[in-house]
């Protein structure tokens, strides 16, 4: 089953709790909470505070992505809000076994991100740490970019990974998704599609969740 996540960066910040209950109405699986430090990634989206408003108000499990140079920073707050899953980058993790070890332990799923140009063997040892990967589609720092469509390689190549190794992690995919393509990313081998842009500024979300969970337009 494909399991979808609505990525908050999209919401209306002035309406935030409206937009997630919509969602959650509409039928999405989990919200996607995407942390930016403005250093990791040039842009800045919002911090433990405006988790910590919305922690109980939506039955949705919190699923945060770490865009930030220093995630160690944030994890004893998220793990003492209750967040289920929490992902952090490859690439701004120096003590990655560690990390993804400390996380585990704190009782929260653990996983790991790689930016779209970075490749799957940074994952060798770590892999079977993992509860989830996420692939990045995009570029991290803003909502509304176009899927890069190497990426979907990069998916694939990962499904077969997990199959080789006997493994059983979820694949994430995040960036770019819509109804038109989500068939593809599907195809490539992702357990669960992230979609920020075109869930919260559809004009029926209700639709919308509907045909990505259908697995897009035909
Ligand atoms: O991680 C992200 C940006 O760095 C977002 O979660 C991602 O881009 C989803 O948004 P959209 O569906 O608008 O592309």
């Amino acid at each position: 089953m494909v399991l979808l996540s609505s990525s908050i960066l999209a919401a209306d910040f002035a309406n935030l709790l409206d937009d997630i209950l919509n969602a959650e109405r509409a039928g999405v699986d989990m919200l996607h909470i995407d942390i930016m430090d403005g250093h990791f990634v040039p842009n800045l989206s919002f911090g433990i505070p405006v988790i910590e408003s919305i922690v109980g108000k939506s039955a949705l499990p919190f699923d945060v992505h770490l865009m930030v140079d220093n995630p160690d920073e944030y994890i004893n707050d998220l793990v003492r809000l209750g967040v289920k899953n929490i992902t952090v980058h490859a690439e701004s993790c120096i003590h990655l076994d560690r990390m993804i070890n400390r996380i585990k332990e704190s009782g929260v799923r653990a996983s790991i991100a790689l930016n779209p140009s970075t490749p799957l063997t940074v994952l060798d040892y770590v892999v079977e740490l993992c509860d989830m990967v996420l692939v990045m589609t995009v570029n991290p720092g803003f909502g509304g970019q176009k899927l890069i469509p190497y990426t979907l390689d990069k998916v694939a190549d990962l499904r077969a990974l997990r199959e080789n190794k006997g493994l059983n992690f979820l694949i994430q995919v995040d960036g770019g998704i819509d109804t038109q393509n989500v068939q593809k990313v599907i195809e490539a081998g992702a357990d669960v599609i992230v979609a920020g842009t075109c869930i919260f500024k559809s004009d029926d979300m209700a639709r919308t969740v509907e045909l990505l969970k259908g697995r897009g337009a035909v």
